[in-house]
Formats: structure tokens, sequence, C-alpha cells
């Protein structure tokens, strides 16, 4: 039996054979995509072998969130970093982890149209019990002369300028999924050759679905309007006749595949501890929310189409409601 579809592109021949659509194109993003699929395979390698090696637990350290970083988070960041910097396309990088931008002050960087902001791994919690885990990146054209260094307000751009958006999912299988305006790709790490082949043509979410992920234990700390969403979630019957099923993974690249694929919606609302709620708008929110609306759903803060919202700072949060259109609506009529 032949399992591995021999004739896929890998991301390498896809991104190369998009620029035949673009002959004035300068190949400058094609070759940011490359070299984060490079970046992720690295990643993908020290994931996969995470128990057998020292690499799980904390480095002992917290992060400019407050929050407790894993050896894996800090690998991940670096290679993220050094990647980018050896690369010719980047002028600069933004990351969960680091405190403050990295500017990239080389001739060859100065020149780079693009920076890019990312979450170098996300689902921290699951990182040593072997769930499903991801990155998420974000890129824009920056704003600032071309040939200077970048500045911190090529990054504190609305997600609607964003050129390209993506994420890698270390799950059962691991894969690459970006979008640009032209449509959402996705791609599968075939282990035997270690390239990401072409999987997902054009993905499409689903108008509709039977799934919400929400963090459950939080559910007294919810504004009303939330609370009334997941009741009628919970009593209200989905497209196969049951009641909406409930689905948190706690890594929200993973739970916001599941529903992009299948259809579904994910909450991550403000709560009384969390009054701007936990995500990250810059390079959590923003990518996903892209992805999913070039797919044909929504994302929206609760009040306001998340990539409308006018970063005011590098590390700022924002309540996060994304998914299916049908059940975005339907969220929005509680949230009145
Ligand atoms: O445990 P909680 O409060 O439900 O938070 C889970 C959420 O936090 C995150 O882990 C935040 O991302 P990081 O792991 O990158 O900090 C999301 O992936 C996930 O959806
Ligand atoms: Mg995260
Ligand atoms: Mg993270």
């Amino acid at each position: 039996m032949q399992l591995t579809n021999r004739q896929a592109l890998t991301l390498d021949e896809f991104t190369i054979q998009q620029l035949r659509n673009f002959p004035n194109a300068t190949g400058e993003l094609s070759t940011l995509l490359r070299e984060i699929g490079l970046a992720a395979k690295r990643i993908n390698v020290e994931v996969n072998k995470a128990g057998l090696v020292d690499i799980l637990g904390s480095i002992g350290a917290v992060n400019v969130q407050g929050e407790d970083v894993k050896k894996l988070d800090e690998f991940a960041n670096n290679e993220f970093i050094k990647v980018l910097q050896h690369g010719i396309s980047c002028a600069g990088i933004a990351s969960e982890e680091c405190d403050d931008i990295q500017i990239f002050d080389d001739e060859v960087s100065c020149n780079s149209k693009y920076v890019v902001l990312f979450d170098p791994l996300d689902g921290s919690s699951n990182i040593d019990v072997n769930v499903s885990i991801g990155t998420v990146f974000s890129i824009y054209r920056r704003t600032s002369e071309i040939g200077s260094p970048c500045t911190l307000n090529d990054f504190l751009q609305p997600g609607v300028k964003q050129i390209a958006a993506g994420y890698i999912i270390y799950g059962s299988s691991t894969m690459l999924v970006y979008a640009t305006r032209r449509g959402v790709n996705g791609f599968t790490l075939d282990p035997s050759i270690g390239e990401f082949c072409f999987s997902h043509p054009d993905i499409k979410c689903p108008t509709n679905g039977n799934v919400y992920s929400v963090n459950h234990g939080y559910f007294f700390n919810y504004e009303e309007g939330v609370k009334k969403y997941i009741d009628q979630c919970q009593h209200k019957a989905g497209e196969q006749g049951g009641p909406y099923s409930n689905r948190y993974i706690g890594s929200m690249v993973a739970d916001v595949h599941r529903n992009l694929i299948k259809g579904g919606i994910f909450l991550y609302p403000a709560s009384k501890q969390q009054p701007n709620g936990k995500l990250r708008l810059l390079y959590e929110c923003n990518p996903l929310a892209f992805i999913v609306e070039v797919a044909g759903g929504q994302a929206t803060d609760g009040k306001q189409r998340i990539l409308d919202k006018q970063p005011i700072a590098l590390h700022e949060r924002t309540p996060f409601f994304i998914g299916s259109k049908d059940m975005m609506e339907e969220l929005e009529k509680c949230l009145i």
C-alpha cells in the first residue's frame, strides 16, 4: 500500500511555484516562509524526542508575561531567532519570550522588508505531557525606511495589515499551515524525507460546527453574555442532533486547528481574574484571526474585529473569540 503521496509538492517547491503568479515579486516572502519551515523542522526534532533528552521542565525563570519559561520555550525561541537572523528576509522580530523587539542591524537585515512576530511554543502547560503544542507566526511589511534598522512601530500594526500568518502544530503529525490573502494552505511533515509536503489545499472553515472550546473551570468568572452562550452550547442541538461537544486541549493552536478543519468556536474571554483575557494580540490572536478570516471564519474580542484593533503595546492581551461564521454570529447575539 502506498501511503506517501509522492506527487505532493514540498513547501519549498510550493512557494517557488507561487512566485510564477507574481512575475514582479522579489521572492523575499517565499524565502521567509521557507526559513520559518526550517526553524519548524529543527523545533520538531527536539519536540519529538523530548522525553529522551533533558529538554522537559522549566529553565527556572519567568518571562515578561510573568509565566514560567520551559526549556522547550527557550529552545524554540532561540531557534526561530537564529534562523531568521541568518536569513535574508527579516529585519527584526518580536516574541512572546523576549521582553523587547530584537532588531537585526546588519546590512542585509536593514535592507529586508519584513518583520516577524511569533509565539515560539504555544500550549506551554502541555509541553511536558506529550499533548499537541504549536508555534504561531505573523508577518508584516515594515513601515520604516528600507536600508535602516526596523523600529517598534513596524511591529505595532493592526492585524489587517498582515502579509501572511501561520502556525505549526506538533501533533500526531506535524503540520505547517499558512495564509496569505489569496488562501490558506496546509503542509504535513513527511518524516521520511524531512520536508513539509502540500497536503491541505485551500483550507476553508466550515460555516457551522458542533464543537465549542473554552476553559469551563473559569465559567463563574466570565461575563453574563459569555455564560449565556456557553449555556446555549450545552443545550442547543448541533447539526448531528445532540448538544455541542466541548473540546479544550489547552493549546490554542491545536484547538483552533481542529475548529478550522471541522468547524467550531474557540473562546478565551475576559474574566474577573484576567480582565483583558490571557492571550496576546500580536503574536497569538492576530495571526490566527488572519488565517481563520481568510478561510471564511471570524474573530473578535467580543466588541470589535480582532484584525482592526490598533495595538498599543507589544505584549498586550485581549479577550478572544474565533471560529465558524454562524457560531460567531450566535455568540455575538449573546454578547449584546
Ligand atoms: O490554562 P488556560 O488558562 O485555559 O490557558 C490555556 C491557553 O493558554 C495558552 O497556553 C497560552 O499560550 P502559551 O503557552 O504560549 O503561553 C494557549 O495556548 C491556551 O489556549
Ligand atoms: Mg501561546
Ligand atoms: Mg508560548
